[in-house]
């Protein structure tokens, strides 16, 4: 696979606050990336660097496999905040004046107001649109020079619920077109419904990194009683396949090993004479298991 962006320990420091500490990550070709982390936790600050707006502590970063320059700047599309378009100007006069500003060719400007859906709002002034059309009107002006990579911070902030679905399923678009994209985000929801990869940062610090089906897959917790609880205790540390148990007054809760069932554990129970009153599979929330993730390390 090729790496986009290889980001190696790279760090900021403001003042007496350090915003990003020893980050590493890369980013491969065709993926969406997520990075999550609540407020404060240095996604802006680790974007801002990585476009070259803050200047980092220390660490360094590559894009396309070299270090920063106008020309690999040109193959990356940033929104890091919404765009100031003129209010009284339409869609379509906003775009020149963008596609003027980036040297691209007018063009370009139906197939992006095209691909975010406001081609038959191009005659329409900017301050006429709604605010998940002004969103989709700034994702248009980071395509216009056909970047390779997208890089959004927030892209669903302060939109109503038809405004989100619209911008996620506009980012699932463009990343079907073959387009890398990396994006910031504190909602564990949009990052599981949207991203392939997701990074979780907590105070700067890199929590936990993966395929999002392996960080944020929620493993289901099985609980189970019986009677005699301290012969349930023995007979699960006698199963390879469980991976935690614990007891809970007369329950006990556990979670077991890729590919095994509640119907593993029954079985296994029934085979050493155990009886179970109870067997419930409880899914456990993404939320949960983020909540965990930022936990675990303190
Ligand atoms: N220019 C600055 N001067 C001083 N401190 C800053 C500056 N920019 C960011 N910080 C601090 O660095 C930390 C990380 O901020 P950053 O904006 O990167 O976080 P974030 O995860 O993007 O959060 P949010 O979603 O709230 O923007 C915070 O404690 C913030 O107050």
């Amino acid at each position: 696979m090729t790496v986009i962006l290889d980001i190696d320990n790279l760090s900021k420091r403001f003042g007496s606050i350090q915003a990003v500490n020893n980050l590493s990550i890369k980013v491969e070709q065709g993926s969406i990336y997520g990075i999550l982390g609540p407020n404060g936790s240095g996604k802006t600050t680790t974007l801002g660097m990585v476009l070259d707006v803050i200047r980092p502590t220390s660490g360094s970063f590559t894009w396309f496999g070299q270090a920063i320059t106008r020309s690999t700047k040109q193959r990356v599309g940033a929104l890091l905040e919404t765009p100031n378009f003129y209010p009284y100007l339409t869609a379509r006069k906003n775009m020149e004046i963008v596609a003027a500003i980036k040297g691209v060719d007018n063009a370009n400007i139906n197939s992006v107001l095209q691909l975010v859906g406001l081609e038959e709002r191009e005659h329409t002034t900017f301050k006429g649109f709604s605010l998940g059309m002004k969103q989709r009107l700034a994702i248009a002006s980071a395509l216009l020079n056909n970047p390779e990579v997208l890089v959004l911070d927030e892209p669903t902030n302060g939109l109503d619920p038809e405004g989100i679905a619209e911008i996620r399923e506009l980012i699932l678009k463009i990343a079907s077109e073959g387009k890398t994209i990396i994006l910031a985000s504190h909602l564990l929801d949009e990052v599981e419904k949207v991203c392939t990869h997701v990074a979780v940062l907590q105070g700067g610090v890199l929590r936990a990194e993966g395929p999002v089906s392996t960080i944020l897959s929620a493993k289901d917790q099985i609980i189970i009683s019986a009677p005699d609880t301290a012969r349930v205790l023995e007979v699960l540390r006698q199963l390879p396949f469980v991976e935690k148990f614990q007891p809970n007054r007369e329950l006990v809760h556990l979670t077991l090993q890729d590919n095994f069932s509640s119907a593993d554990v029954n079985k296994a129970m029934f085979n050493a004479g155990i009886v179970l009153a109870q067997l419930t599979v409880r899914r456990k929330s993404l939320e949960a298991q983020f909540l965990e993730i930022i936990k675990k390390q303190h």
